[in-house]
């Protein structure tokens, strides 16, 4: 079977390259660290990839706002070459650092295809402090999000200062009547947090923890799944273990989180784009 090739940007305080690149490869993909100046310089080019991955991490230090410096480079620098990836099947993938530089580029919700024009915002958290904490999320079943077909629930980390969801009423209702919302804060039970904190980070509108574009190939979300790549990362691993013990049932294969990543290996592999 021919390779499926991601792309897993790094550069300037981007920090979560490595676990994005190893969880990529646990999916099925090759993926490949490149420096954001060898795409500016034309040494690598996106389209010798499928997928592309804007990883978290704190890219010119959160300088003028999470994730705006970056966005402004890729606008100016690469805004044809994404624009028309996103356009012939490409996936990209913004997690964190990468969901505020998608929605700042105006990929993210992306509403007018073609255009890069900011049309919602990921601002500092309510409660006035960097987050470092697991979350449970839900998913929307209904939303036409690739890389989390079939996904009901999981718990996730999230570590950061600026990740609260905010858009203007018509924005909001435009995004639930698409089902661009992919991903909720929860509370234990399933049901949406309802803003509650802590279970709801940041005071999110909505609860929103992620959102993809109308196409559902660029998804952008503030929990990390590259680090829920194995079983115990998750706090409560040794509470599972026992579990298992217990009724006799196998230990887990992997983290909950790399099955976001290998929907997007099989949907590169199913639509023949190899
Ligand atoms: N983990 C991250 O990517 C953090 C993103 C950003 N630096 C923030 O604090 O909001």
């Amino acid at each position: 079977m021919t390779e499926v090739r991601a792309l897993v940007l790094t550069g300037f305080g981007l920090n979560c390259d490595w676990e994005t690149a190893h969880v990529l490869a646990l999916a099925g993909a090759r993926a490949e660290r490149v420096h954001l100046n060898q795409l500016i310089s034309k040494a690598k080019s996106l389209a010798d990839y499928h997928i592309l991955v804007i990883g978290g991490g704190f890219s010119w230090a959160d300088e003028h706002g999470a994730g705006v410096i970056l966005a402004m480079r890729l606008k100016y620098r690469l805004g044809e070459a994404l624009l028309s990836f996103i356009e012939k099947g490409g996936l990209v993938l913004g997690i964190c650092n990468g969901f505020q530089v998608l929605v700042n580029t105006g990929l993210l919700p992306g509403f007018e295809t073609g255009r890069l024009s900011r049309q919602v915002a990921l601002i500092n958290n309510d409660c006035g402090r960097f987050r470092d904490q697991w979350v449970h999320c839900v998913f929307e079943t209904a939303s036409p999000c690739v890389f989390t077909r079939g996904l009901k629930a999981m718990d996730l980390p999230v570590r950061h200062g600026e990740g609260k969801f905010f858009a203007e009423p018509e924005v909001l209702e435009r995004l639930e009547s698409t089902h661009q919302v992919v991903l909720r804060y929860a509370l234990a039970d399933g049901r949406p947090a309802g803003g509650a904190f802590p279970e709801n980070p940041n005071g999110s509108l909505h609860d929103i923890a992620g959102i993809c574009d109308p196409t559902g190939r660029v998804l952008g979300l503030m929990p990390h799944p590259e680090a829920f790549h194995h079983w115990t990362n998750h706090p409560d691993w040794t509470w599972e273990k026992e579990r298992c013990r217990r009724r006799g049932l196998p230990r887990p294969r992997e983290g909950a989180g790399v099955q976001l990543f290998r929907n997007a290996v099989d949907y590169v592999r199913n639509q023949g784009a190899l």
